[in-house]
């Protein structure tokens, strides 16, 4: 179901695209990170709602409510990460498992982009994660793309491990994520669901694996399906936080009013100290 666009508030808070490159693809076996045990998931949510900022900028009363939301919101960084990939690959589930715990009954094809989120705590800082679950259908999808690649934090490309149609596709995925000035420093990660398909797969590790190192990519093997996969579904998304909360940290300096609006003034720091 296509949503309204969180993107306004996301922008205003969450580090712009990132730096310090995608880091990823070490080589060796498939990554199958574990969440940091650094990590704590607070709540989870499977609709964005408005922030505190977006309700504080609304109004021109009491200016201590409004720094008071201020201060609050201020404490919470969004980071816009987007699920790419061919129709029915599983991004739906995959970001449900992620931000609801467990694997949708039933599915339809994504119309647009549904949005969901997640608070997360990474060193004591809670963060949260907004993930873009995209169309993979074309017809679904062309109004949106522009939306998908703005000001994105990170990317997480799916394909399906028993259809090397959807391995084949990810090209196309990345140019036209490339194609979207989405920067080669925003973190990237490869993701083959449908594991616990064993006896379907098409598409060997060794092959995916290649793939995910020579576009600098850690790579996810893994099933939304597989409830002792949880984890590592986990692990996808958390992974990208970690990267991003290392590479960025905003401060917010001035809260300025015009025209009855509360406007911030961001700065951004590079921070060296993330656990993962
Ligand atoms: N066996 C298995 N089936 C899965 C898994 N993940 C998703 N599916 C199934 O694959 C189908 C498609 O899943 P979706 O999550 O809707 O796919 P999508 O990528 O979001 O598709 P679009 O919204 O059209 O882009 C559904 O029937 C799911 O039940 C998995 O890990 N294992
Ligand atoms: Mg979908």
């Amino acid at each position: 179901m296509t949503k309204d666009s969180p993107e306004e508030e996301g922008e205003s808070r969450a580090a712009s695209g990132g730096e310090g490159g995608g880091g990823g693809g070490k080589g060796g076996p498939v990554r199958r990170n574990r969440a940091d045990d650094n990590v704590t998931i607070l709540t989870s949510s499977m609709d964005l709602h408005r922030t505190s900022r977006s309700r504080a900028s609304s109004g021109t009363e009491a200016a201590p409510s409004v720094t008071s939301s201020l201060e609050m919101s201020i404490q919470t960084r969004i980071f816009k990460i987007i699920v790419i990939g061919d129709s029915n690959v599983g991004k739906t589930c995959l970001t449900f498992r992620f931000t609801g715990g467990s694997f949708p009954d039933k599915t339809e094809a994504t119309i647009g982009v549904d949005f969901r989120e997640k608070a997360v705590e990474l060193e004591g800082e809670t963060i949260k994660v907004q993930v873009w679950d995209t169309a993979g259908q074309e017809r679904f999808r062309k109004s949106m793309v522009e939306h998908y690649y703005r000001n994105v934090h990170a990317v997480v490309f799916v394909y399906d491990v028993t259809k090397m149609a959807s391995f084949r596709n990810l090209q196309t995925w990345i140019e036209e994520c490339n194609g979207h000035r989405v920067s080669a420093s925003v973190p990237r990660v490869l993701v083959g669901n449908k594991c616990d398909l064993v006896d379907q797969i098409q598409v060997p590790s060794n092959m995916a694996l290649k793939f995910a190192d020579s576009h600098n990519m850690l790579l996810f093997e893994t099933s939304a399906k597989d409830p002792k996969e949880s984890q590592n579904v986990d692990s996808i998304f958390m992974s990208l936080a970690c990267r991003l909360k290392a590479q960025k940290s905003l401060l917010y300096r001035d809260v300025e009013r015009e025209d009855g609006r509360v406007r911030l003034t961001q700065e951004t720091q590079t921070r060296s100290n993330c656990p993962c």
